[in-house]
């Protein structure tokens, strides 16, 4: 069995999907949980791209004990510098820098030739190598490149101290047997190869992502580059738990082991569900809504007589637990607590009391109390914003009729505490609802996208609500969620923390 080192790209690559967001506080939860689940490297973010996404980087490297935390850079010494002093003080610091060349990237984005091209990579990854032992090269385009170039910069740029070579296939346009052909080229000529760890990254815009990523490991690559559920820029990156679960599944088949704890591979997904505001999709492999769900006669009949006759992974083996039914109305902080503990949160006292609330007044409305539930209740709480200032829901009321126009009253408590209400109408119960929120805050905000959906089953399920919006003073689009029992009240907190969050992140 070879050992393949798993290196998540959720917090880099990931959040580069259209309309992703993530704060510091959501991704330092993220990152936590990917060490959970047992990643060999993090991707923590591109921290010359904003002060944000430095500060995001910075505090993760300080937190993180067990996985190596790595931060982008282009070729550039001043991406280097921004980036090694976001990940200095990381237990494992590496910096990963990347410079196209595919004859496409270098001609009209680069405007570099070869030579050019080749001398930079060599002089940032020494650069680089002077401030940190752990520097990954990253060949962008590199499915696109020539080949005997490729060799050439790639013995180059292990010689100035590189210690894992990536080749992206950064548009996902390979197919499996010409991926396997680059990576056996690049064993068969490159004379110091074995010093490194080959690495490949694939993007699934022609649906291959999972395909080439094998091909690439067939062929000498020992480092899988990928993000949870698949987010990331266009169609997204390989979906590492598809991955690493085919693994293991066809351990018969594919001699490769990972150490990913795969129990801990639900949880990461819903967590990163949630923060992105990407809803993964109800037929998606591993982690959808109905991958484990049997719905036809036949198939239910087989079950029923063997589980195995149509289930080649047990819900168990990736952490869904079939009966996950717990408190209920009449339940006490003691068990609330114990079960706060087995869903893995450490809360504050404080924390726990103001969950128990939320429980409580949950359990007034809602039979049932699942984990979904509490999972909803808790991540909101230990991404705690409450220090900051921000825009809080105090009440509302919506008149809706089939013959009447909407009309919605709100009251808010504006970041510097004061007391606001108006009244506005609209087409719909949630425009009303948006159109009153956008005259009390005083900013024109165009919505770009609006799901509804249920966490759980049943009348009583809570409702979710995601949005992305503009808003115009500030021109940059932001996410936010939302959740309640009733679809209204989680339509506005969704566009409530939408609006917080670009507030946070401005003053970040
Ligand atoms: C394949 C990938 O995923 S690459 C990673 C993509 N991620 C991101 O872009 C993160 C978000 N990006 C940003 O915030 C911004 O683009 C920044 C801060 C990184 C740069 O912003 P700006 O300085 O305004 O540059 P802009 O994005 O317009 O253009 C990119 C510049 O970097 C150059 N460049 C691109 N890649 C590299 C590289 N690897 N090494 C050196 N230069 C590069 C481009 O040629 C262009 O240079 P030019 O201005 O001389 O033409
Ligand atoms: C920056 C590199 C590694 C990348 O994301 C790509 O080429 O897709
Ligand atoms: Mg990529």
């Amino acid at each position: 069995m070879t050992r393949i080192k798993i290196f998540d790209t959720t917090l880099r690559d990931g959040e580069q999907s259209p309309g992703v967001n993530l704060n510091k506080l959501e991704k330092l939860e993220i990152a936590k949980q990917l060490e959970r689940l047992g990643v060999d490297v993090m991707e923590a973010g591109f921290p010359a791209s904003s002060q944000g996404d430095f500060e995001a980087v910075k505090k993760i490297a300080e937190t993180v004990e067990t996985v190596t935390v790595t931060a982008l850079a282009r070729a550039y010494k001043s991406d280097i510098d921004r980036a090694w002093e976001a990940i200095k003080d990381a237990k494992k610091p590496r910096i990963h820098v990347f410079i196209a060349t595919s004859p496409i990237h270098m001609e009209y984005k680069l405007k570099k030739t070869q030579e050019e091209v080749s001398e930079i990579a060599v002089e940032m990854v020494r650069y680089a190598k002077e401030k940190c032992e752990d520097v990954e090269w990253s060949a962008e385009d590199a499915s696109r490149s020539d080949l005997p170039f490729l060799a050439s910069i790639i013995e180059k740029v292990i010689d100035a101290g590189a210690t894992v070579i990536n080749l992206p296939d950064t548009v996902g346009y390979t197919t499996p047997k010409e991926y396997g052909v680059m990576f056996r080229y690049i064993k068969d000529n490159v004379p110091n190869i074995e010093k490194v760890d080959l690495s490949c990254h694939c993007h699934d815009d022609l649906g291959m992502a999972i395909a080439n990523s094998i091909a690439a490991m067939q062929n000498g690559a020992t480092q899988i580059e990928g993000t949870i559920n698949g987010i990331g820029e266009r169609a997204g990156n390989v979906a590492l738990e598809e991955l690493v679960v085919a693994l293991k599944i066809r351990e018969d088949f594919y001699p490769y082991t990972t150490t990913l704890v795969l129990k801990e591979i639900k949880r990461t997904s819903d967590l990163i569900s949630k923060f992105t505001g990407m809803v993964v999709p109800g037929n998606k492999a591993i982690v959808g809504r109905n991958a484990f769900a049997h719905e036809s006669g036949i198939h239910q009949d087989g079950v029923l007589k063997n589980a195995q006759t149509y289930e080649i992974i047990t819900p168990e083996l990736v952490g869904i637990q079939s009966n996950n039914l717990v408190l209920g109305k009449h339940s006490g902080r003691h068990a609330f607590k114990d079960k706060v503990e087995q869903l893995d949160f450490t809360l504050t006292e404080e924390q726990i009391t103001e969950a128990f609330k939320a429980f409580k007044l949950l359990t007034d409305r809602k039979k049932e109390v699942t984990d979904d539930d509490l999972f909803v209740i808790l991540t909101d709480i230990q991404v705690d914003l409450s220090t900051l200032k921000k825009y809080e829901l105090l009440s509302f009321q919506v008149q809706y009729g089939s013959h009447n126009l909407p009309t919605a009253t709100v009251a808010l408590n504006t970041p510097d505490g004061k007391r606001v209400e108006t009244a506005r109408t609209g087409q719909g119960s949630v425009e009303a609802l948006y159109n009153t929120i956008e005259a009390l805050i005083d900013e024109k905000i165009q919505l770009t996208d609006f799901t509804l959906s249920s966490i759980g089953k049943g009348k009583d399920a809570l409702a979710e609500v995601h949005v992305t919006m503009i808003v115009d003073t500030y021109q940059s689009s932001m996410s936010g969620r939302g959740t309640a029992q009733d679809v209204l009240e989680a339509s506005a907190h969704a566009f409530l923390n939408a609006i917080n969050r670009i507030f946070f992140t401005k003053n970040q």
